[in-house]
């Protein structure tokens, strides 16, 4: 059984902009990476999983129970992108909350997130500062036994030594069981990078695919020849040429090179690509209309 189904979910936001169609299926055991330019709908998709927004058309099935049903909210916890609504509420008042609400709660577990993390447990959430703050929404997260962990940007105001915290807490929460899985967005190539297995790419409310992080990492080369000119479009793999520098961007490096080299173009030099020029090609092709799957 997949965590996350998504079939054909559209949303009209205003008059300019659709979300969607989005379809989608997220196996557990994956830390997934959602990726998209900012007004993707990354946030808006989040609270449509969460049921907190309704969709207009197609489904959403958190291991096969529909987004937002008491059944689905059990085993999914969410750290929303914006944190203000709770302010209001120590962080007592707020685990306490937690605890009625939820009978997977561990209080054991809480103590040991608000020492490690160090969060004033008398404290307005809203007099915090916007990291601890984090750290708070996020100790009550990780203190539930959910299968499935959606977490809008949450590295985003972490200090260096949260975030390395965080990435400890995604591996450990993964560790729980085999069933468990993280979708987060972010704009970070590095925690990308860090911590995701695969990343899911949307572009203006719309898909673009998921792909395998080391896949991707493997694959594609910047690849600098003797000849640019004689690089045809229909060359295996190739996503653009850089006629200025002599270079070519390819997702296929292997199948390039065999390529080029039957052909008897020189190669002179290959070098791998950094994960964000990899999505910042991707959605260059994408703005283009150029399908790359
Ligand atoms: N409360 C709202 N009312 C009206 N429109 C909204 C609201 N929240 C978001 N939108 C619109 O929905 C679209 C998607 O926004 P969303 O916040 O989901 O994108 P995002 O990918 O999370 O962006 P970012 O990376 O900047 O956080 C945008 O066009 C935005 O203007």
């Amino acid at each position: 059984m997949n965590t996350l189904e998504i079939n054909n979910l559209q949303k009209k936001i205003d008059k300019d902009f659709v979300l969607g169609p989005l379809n989608t299926e997220i196996e557990p055991g994956s830390v997934v990476a959602l990726v998209g330019s900012n007004g993707s709908g990354k946030s808006t998709l989040f609270q449509m999983i969460m049921g907190l927004v309704k969709h207009d058309e197609g489904s959403i099935k958190v291991m096969n129970v529909n987004a937002g049903e008491p059944e689905m909210k059990k085993s999914t916890a969410y750290l929303p992108q914006s944190l203000v609504v709770q302010g209001k509420f120590t962080m007592r008042q707020l685990a306490d909350l937690n605890k009625l609400a939820f009978a997977d709660w561990s209080e054991t577990i809480f103590q040991e997130y608000v020492q490690k993390f160090g969060i004033p447990l008398n404290k307005r959430l809203d007099k915090m500062s916007g990291g601890i703050q984090k750290k708070a929404f996020l100790a009550i997260q990780l203190s539930r036994s959910s299968s499935l962990l959606l977490l809008d940007e949450p590295y985003a105001g972490l200090d260096f030594a949260g975030q390395e915290m965080l990435d400890e807490e995604i591996i450990k929460y993964m560790e729980r069981s085999e069933n468990q899985t993280v979708l987060f967005a972010s704009h970070s190539g590095d925690e990308i990078k860090r911590i995701a297995d695969y990343i899911w790419l949307v572009h203006q409310g719309r898909h673009i695919g998921i792909f395998e992080k080391d896949e991707l990492q493997q694959n594609w080369r910047r690849v600098w020849i003797k000849d640019s000119l004689a690089i045809k479009n229909d060359t295996p793999g190739l996503i653009s040429v850089n006629q200025a520098d002599g270079s070519l961007i390819t997702k296929n490096n292997s199948q390039t090179l065999e390529s080029l080299k039957k052909k008897g173009i020189e190669v002179l030099h290959t070098q791998p690509m950094d994960l964000r020029e990899i999505l910042t090609e991707l959605l260059k092709k994408e703005e283009k209309g150029e399908k790359l799957i």
